[in-house]
């Protein structure tokens, strides 16, 4: 057992599922963690930030109004902040994403049961200043910011225009007179919409807007700009600011809009890592790279697929823990009615929820490695792994954050009704991932930059040039044959990159077709889309079981033998998962035959039934402290009537026996007097 606590009380079927469960919990906990030391750091982290119940709320969030539920996320991230830079300051020495080190998030997670008005000032503010500023320009603004002396946010989408960067319409144009840029909201669309943190919390935020200097145009560029004033907090002459309204999710997170009228402010505001304006308005580029200032969002796309990856296994948590406990129906008159966790249409649901979450958290601290070697290489000036990496972290951001929100709800269909309750922890995780699909680069957006590159990576495979590590696998699409299938895990990811090679193939022939039949190169490619998306996609799915796969092997090498067994065949699960939802492209690309996809169903249905026992266990394994949960059917204890029961009672409408509303409307009505 990871939680123990000597005076709870357990749901006995929870108790019982714990007992027989084959292997050491602890060491799987280790495993994720990236190892026993980094679990005794997080403990000891969740330990200081959480022991002192200062995340817990007098009354729920869910009862508040919009206005309280800020005040009361403002409440808690001063706390939080403040704990930030004391208590947990010197904990926090871990290998860490930077200032968003997943303990420190995870920690966080107790707090809101929404998101924390600072999440942008710490996940986009902090980061565009460490990425895009100057050494001297870093070392003014970044103590500040890093000790909360400022609050900041990132607002770069407008009303008009998201996706398109260069499409933005705020402008900055230098004045050389007063060695100020002039920044300028000339259409209604041009308003900066969305930023988080921006409605009423922040006094700073970062502008992405287009630079203009001697009357030429360099496109977008990072302003870092004052909105608010430092003391009274009041919106400084030529600033128009506020709050978007209602969402969703998201809703203490204070999304804001912002417009600006002839607005001043010092040259020296400008953001000049990547390119600068000089006192009299020449404009210098520095970067070699011309995309280096999108670096915040490539960013925040590889903390993503960790965040997604953590949100997923508590919504797995909460779903087989309560499978556990909730039994229904009677398949056999003679027995009790089983838990629902023994059906095996509930196994499926829940069980692939479990292996994902693995399979990103694994794939998220790889592809971490991945951008610290590109961005050490980009500090030497070499940008040359950039196109590949953009297309990574593109494409598994937009699957990993669409995986996930699909299998939190396939997790709350698995609770049924009581999945449905606010207190069951799901539906917040849904709100918050489903947005995570859009955020930071649509899902189809992100697909399709992937798609370039795979093409061009297609391209040079054809002429026999080499080709970058993730799509080496092109090279053997020239084969002429299709890809021999062979369900050995080794052999399900062959047939996987087949997928991914095949259907590029497919695209370039049908876009070289269109061309030749005279559309333009950009309508070929448009008409092209849906199946270049589907390429990207494969792409991604073959990537993800690949490193997940080797990343299990080489992690579990010095395992206890039950560790590696049910680690294996998680792993085993998530190919069969895959194949299976993928029948008709294997029979396109691949030798399978019929035979072979009817014992690959059964096979599924065989390891569902290993994993069964081991089910709580591994979700146990995430060791997600019940605060950090927020959920009535996922405790650790498993008191899931009585949490729902003691949850309704506190309700504002159980306040009074008779509500207002029946001497109001209902009596007038019921007695024909209205
Ligand atoms: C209290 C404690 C709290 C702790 C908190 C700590 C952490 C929290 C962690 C995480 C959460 C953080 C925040 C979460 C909440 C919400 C935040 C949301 C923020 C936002 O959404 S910000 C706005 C994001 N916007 C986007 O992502 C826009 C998407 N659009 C684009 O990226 C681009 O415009 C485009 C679609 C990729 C196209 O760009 P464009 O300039 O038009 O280029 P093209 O002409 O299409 O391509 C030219 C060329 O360039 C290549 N390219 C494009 N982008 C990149 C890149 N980023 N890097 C490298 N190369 C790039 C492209 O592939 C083309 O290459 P070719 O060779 O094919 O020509
Ligand atoms: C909760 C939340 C928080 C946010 N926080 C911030 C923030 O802090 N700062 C900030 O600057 N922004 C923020 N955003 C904005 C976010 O980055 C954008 O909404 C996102 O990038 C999508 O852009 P869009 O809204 O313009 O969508 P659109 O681009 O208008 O997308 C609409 C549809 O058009 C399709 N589409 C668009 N272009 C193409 C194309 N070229 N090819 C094919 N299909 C296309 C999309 O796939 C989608 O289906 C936030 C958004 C949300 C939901």
């Amino acid at each position: 057992m990871t939680q123990t606590n000597n005076n709870m009380t357990v749901n006995p079927d929870l108790a019982m599922e714990r007992a027989k469960c084959n292997f050491n919990v602890l060491e799987v906990t280790h495993i994720f963690d990236g190892g026993e030391r980094n679990t005794l750091q997080r403990k000891k982290i969740e330990d200081v930030a959480l022991n002192s119940g200062a995340s817990k709320d007098a009354l729920g969030e869910e009862h508040m109004s919009p206005k309280e539920k800020y005040e009361n996320a403002v409440r808690k991230s001063c706390i939080y902040a403040t704990m930030m830079k004391n208590e947990l300051a010197e904990l926090s020495g871990l290998e860490s994403f930077g200032v968003s080190s997943p303990v420190i998030r995870r920690t966080a997670d107790a707090f809101f049961k929404e998101v924390s008005p600072f999440l942008l000032h710490l996940g986009m503010f902090v980061p565009t200043i460490m990425g895009q500023c100057t050494p001297e320009q870093q070392s003014y603004w970044l103590p500040r910011a890093l000790d909360m002396q400022i609050i900041g946010t990132y607002a770069q989408t407008e009303l008009g225009h998201g996706t398109f960067i260069r499409g933005l319409e705020t402008t900055a144009t230098y004045d050389p007179e007063t060695e100020e840029f002039v920044l300028h909201s000339p259409t209604l669309s041009s308003y900066k919409w969305w930023a988080g943190g921006l409605g009423k919390t922040v006094n700073y935020c970062i502008v992405v807007a287009q630079l203009y200097t001697k009357g030429e145009c360099h496109g977008t560029h990072p302003f870092i700009v004052q909105i608010r004033d430092e003391d009274t907090h009041v919106p400084l002459p030529g600033i128009k600011v506020g709050e978007i309204g209602p969402k969703m999710g998201f809703n203490t997170a204070d999304n804001g809009f912002l417009g600006f009228d002839h607005y001043r402010i010092p040259r020296e505001h400008m953001l000049m890592k990547n390119a600068q304006v000089l006192k009299d308005g020449t404009y210098v580029k520095v970067a070699r790279h011309g995309k280096l200032t999108y670096g915040t969002m490539v960013f925040v796309r590889v903390v993503l697929v960790n965040e997604v990856a953590f949100n997923l296994a508590k919504a797995s948590t909460i779903a087989v823990r309560y499978s556990a406990i909730r039994r229904q129906s009677k398949p056999k008159p003679d027995e009790v009615e089983p838990q629902i966790l023994d059906y095996v249409t509930q196994q499926h649901k829940l069980f692939i929820a479990i292996a994902t979450a693995h399979a990103l958290q694994l794939c998220s601290t790889w592809l971490w490695e991945s951008f610290s070697a590109v961005l050490a290489q980009m500090k030497g000036g070499n940008t040359d792994t950039l196109p590949e990496f953009h297309a990574l972290s593109s494409c598994l951001k937009a699957i990993s954050t669409s995986d996930s929100a699909h299998l939190i709800e396939q997790c709350r269909h698995a609770c049924g009704g009581h999945g449905y309750m606010i207190s069951s922890g799901i539906p917040n995780l849904y709100n918050f991932v489903s947005a995570t699909r859009t955020y930071e680069g649509d899902y189809t957006v992100l697909l399709l930059q992937t798609a370039r590159f795979l093409v061009k990576a297609y391209e040079q495979a054809e002429a026999k040039k080499p080709l970058t590590p993730t799509v080496s696998y092109l090279a053997h699409a020239f084969s002429g044959s299709r890809a021999t299938w062979d369900n050995s895990p080794d052999g399900i990811i062959r047939s996987f990159q087949a997928l991914a090679a095949g259907k590029t193939a497919v695209c370039v022939t049908n876009m070289r077709k269109r061309m030749r039949a005279g559309l333009s190169q950009v309508d070929a490619w448009e008409m092209s889309t849906i199946q270049l998306v589907a390429a990207a996609e494969a792409h991604c799915r073959a990537v993800i079981a690949d490193t997940y796969r080797k990343e299990i092997v080489r992690l579990t090498a010095n395992s206890s033998p039950n560790v590696k067994v049910v680690m294996d065949q998680l792993t085993t699960l998530y190919l069969y998962y895959w194949a299976l939802e993928r029948t008709g492209d294997l029979l396109m690309f691949t030798s399978v035959s019929q035979k072979d996809l009817v014992d690959l169903q059964i096979a599924y249905e065989e390891l569902l039934l290993k994993i069964r026992p081991n089910a709580v266990g591994l979700v146990d394994a995430f060791d997600l402290r019940d605060e950090l949960l927020h959920s009535t059917l996922g405790s650790y204890d498993g008191r899931v009537y009585e949490r729902l029961m003691e949850e309704a009672l506190k309700s504002p409408m159980n306040k009074e026996p008779v509500s207002d509303a029946y001497s109001k409307y209902l009596r007038p009505m019921m007695k024909g007097k209205l």
